[in-house]
């Protein structure tokens, strides 16, 4: 991204280099592997699938010989090395190393395929709205989730995946930024079949602050639907820094990537961690193209307080039935979050994994305030524009 700054630490880098080459190359032989063993003739008919597949390889009631089989085998995998995780957390991670290390996007996406195509198949016949065949077609998708990083954007589609007439591909496919080249027929493939009626959607935080993507998307679709999930941009930024650190555990501290210059005070707008939360400024780029009325903004503070209020809004925006309500949630206390009583395709709780809802790092007050001046501007014209109040500056 044209705002990154790169920390230059070439032997640390290296060294998470071969280790995330290491991690996708057992990752894709793994899911090779577990791929093969699910398409074999005697494989667990899908009905007995309680939940996905890749939380279904831990599913204690496989019974017959060649289940058995399969079970000793994940079971060796779990127990030597956490590989087998949660479809959700493994994506999540998978978008993070992808993120630093771009020119394993090919790797990457194998990996991601694989987990969609397996997703697919085992949550089809439990949502009841594709037979087990995987009826219907792969379409352009109709609505977008366009942002912002670390804005809650994955908590609202897996929530928005509940409905039975969303289908939403789960890995983010970042088309409109990085894949452009590869052409619409490319990016239709990565899509889930839809029946008549369904909504297909995808999620890529990154689009909100790409130059070129309102043309892009505009050229796809004049009519497609935009949902940015936005948060209070202080929140935001050390949440942004936050996963930076998670990887990178030698970089300078929040406070003085903040400041240009500290003794003067002056704001770095050109770290990315600051810049993203310029919303009014990135919005201002969509409205060259979009009208207000095609854009939700969903906030993110109420995602976490209220989801069935905030995904209320989401579904009348999109025109569909509010079926995911109060019901849909709990609030799960070590969580600290609220998720999910039924994931699409499971009938167990649910929480979004490890990478989501981590533990901030204490900032000093002094900068967080220094910020919330330096944003106060940019967010009365944000309220402006959008004719909503996000209560970020109370
Ligand atoms: N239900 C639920 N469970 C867990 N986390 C939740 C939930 N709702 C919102 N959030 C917030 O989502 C933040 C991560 O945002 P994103 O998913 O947009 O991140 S990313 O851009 O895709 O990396 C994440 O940020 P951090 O708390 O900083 O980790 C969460 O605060």
């Amino acid at each position: 991204m044209a705002f990154s700054r790169v920390f230059s630490e070439p032997p640390s880098k290296s060294i998470f280099k071969t280790f995330a080459v290491m991690f996708l190359s057992l990752l894709a032989s793994l899911y090779f592997i577990h791929y093969l063993a699910d398409r074999c003739g005697t494989c667990i008919p899908t009905e007995k699938r309680q939940t996905g597949p890749v939380e279904g390889l831990y599913a204690p009631e496989i019974k017959d010989v060649v289940s058995l089989r399969r079970k000793s085998l994940l079971h060796k995998w779990t127990s030597t090395r956490p590989l087998v995780m949660r479809r959700d957390n493994l994506i999540s991670r998978l978008e993070e190393v992808d993120e630093e290390l771009p020119e394993l996007e090919g790797y990457k996406r194998t990996v991601l395929n694989s987990l969609d195509a397996d997703w697919e198949a085992g949550g089809s016949y439990v949502t009841g709205q594709l037979s087990s065949l995987g009826e219907g077609s792969k379409k352009l998708p109709q609505a977008i989730i366009i942002g912002v990083k670390k804005g809650g954007t994955r908590a609202l589609l897996e929530f928005l995946r509940v409905h039975p007439d969303i289908r939403a591909v789960g890995a983010e496919p970042h088309f409109f930024d990085r894949n452009y080249d590869n052409g619409l027929d490319w990016y239709r493939d990565l899509m889930p079949k839809t029946l008549e009626g369904q909504i297909t959607m995808e999620k890529t935080p990154s689009y909100f602050v790409t130059r070129e993507a309102p043309a892009r998307i505009y050229a796809m679709s004049r009519d497609t639907k935009l949902i940015v999930v936005v948060r209070d941009p202080v929140t935001r930024a050390i949440s942004d820094y936050t996963q930076t650190l998670s990887k990178k555990p030698d970089i300078p501290t929040f406070e003085s990537l903040t400041f240009k210059n500290r003794t003067t005070g002056l704001i770095d707008t050109s770290w990315s961690a600051i810049q993203i939360g310029i919303y009014a400024k990135h919005l201002d780029n969509w409205l060259q193209y979009f009208p207000m009325e095609q854009i939700l903004f969903v906030s993110g503070e109420r995602l976490i307080t209220d989801p069935a209020g905030e995904l209320g809004r989401v579904q009348d925006f999109l025109g569909l039935k509010r079926i995911i309500t109060d019901k849909h949630f709990y609030f799960n206390q070590t969580k600290g979050f609220p998720c999910l009583k039924k994931a699409e395709g499971s009938s167990k709780p649910h929480c979004l994994g490890k990478t989501k809802g981590r533990t901030h790092p204490n900032i000093d007050p002094e900068v967080v305030q220094r910020l919330r001046d330096f944003y106060r501007p940019f967010n009365m014209k944000f309220y402006q524009m959008t004719g909503r109040t996000f209560g970020w500056d109370d």
